[in-house]
């Protein structure tokens, strides 16, 4: 199986968001076991989303640490990041994959078994599952699944499944009962007060 991160940490570029800073602070609890995806605002320019994610895939490298590039492929090619990851209004996964290569990571949202399986077929290595619970980050998205909507994944698939949604500290333990491997989140750790001890807080229950 792909050997991937349990923790997941994509970028908060809304407004009064530092995004360097709170990867920073999470690559110095996570350090290599960090996943961090680059993601922006649809609105964000390519050179906006390119420069981000060459200072991004700079802190992961030197930490040793894993760089997505969400939904724009073309800036993860150019940075040279492990790979990237697609939704629904993104390139389908086929193309994605031909697109990334045949060894990079692609990461797919998926919120059923079926299109889950689909996805997998297509050539995904890791599948985004949720909203798990509600969530301010980002609107528009279909009702909350829950630990019961990530178990009905986990068991039609192989690949890790990543829990995403108002993914907290105390969630963690339900969503791994259900079969994920890992979590992403956003605001846990960018919101927090403190973004590395939110972060440790996250590794710890990934690691129960
Ligand atoms: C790990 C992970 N899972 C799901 C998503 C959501 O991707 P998508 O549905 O394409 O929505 P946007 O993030 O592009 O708004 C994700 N980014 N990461
Ligand atoms: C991008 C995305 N896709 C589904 S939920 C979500 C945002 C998750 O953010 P948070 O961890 O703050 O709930
Ligand atoms: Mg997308």
């Amino acid at each position: 199986m792909l050997s991937l991160g349990r923790l997941h940490l994509i970028t908060d570029t809304r407004p009064g968001c530092d995004p360097l800073a709170v990867t920073r602070a999470a690559l110095s609890v996570a350090g290599p076991d960090l996943v961090v995806q680059v993601r922006v605002a649809d609105s964000a320019s390519d050179r906006e989303t390119y420069d981000l994610a060459v200072r991004v895939m700079d802190l992961c490298a030197e930490a040793g640490a894993t760089c997505l590039v969400n939904d724009r492929l073309h800036v993860a090619l150019a940075v040279g990041a492990a790979g990237g990851h697609v939704g629904d209004s993104d390139l389908p996964v086929a193309a994605a994959r031909r697109v990334l290569g045949p060894t990079a990571v692609l990461g797919v949202t998926a919120r059923t078994p079926a299109t889950a399986a689909e996805a997998v077929s297509a050539g995904a290595s890791y599948l985004g599952v949720g909203p798990c619970y509600a969530t301010t980050t980002k609107d528009g998205l279909p009702a909350p699944i829950g630990p019961a909507g990530i178990r009905d994944v986990t068991g039609a698939v192989a690949v890790p499944v990543i829990a995403i949604g108002g993914v907290t500290p105390a969630r963690v333990p339900e969503l791994l009962a259900a079969g994920a491997y890992g979590v992403a989140v956003v605001g846990a750790v960018s919101t927090a007060a403190d973004p590395a001890r939110a972060t440790a807080a996250l590794v710890g229950a990934l690691s129960c």
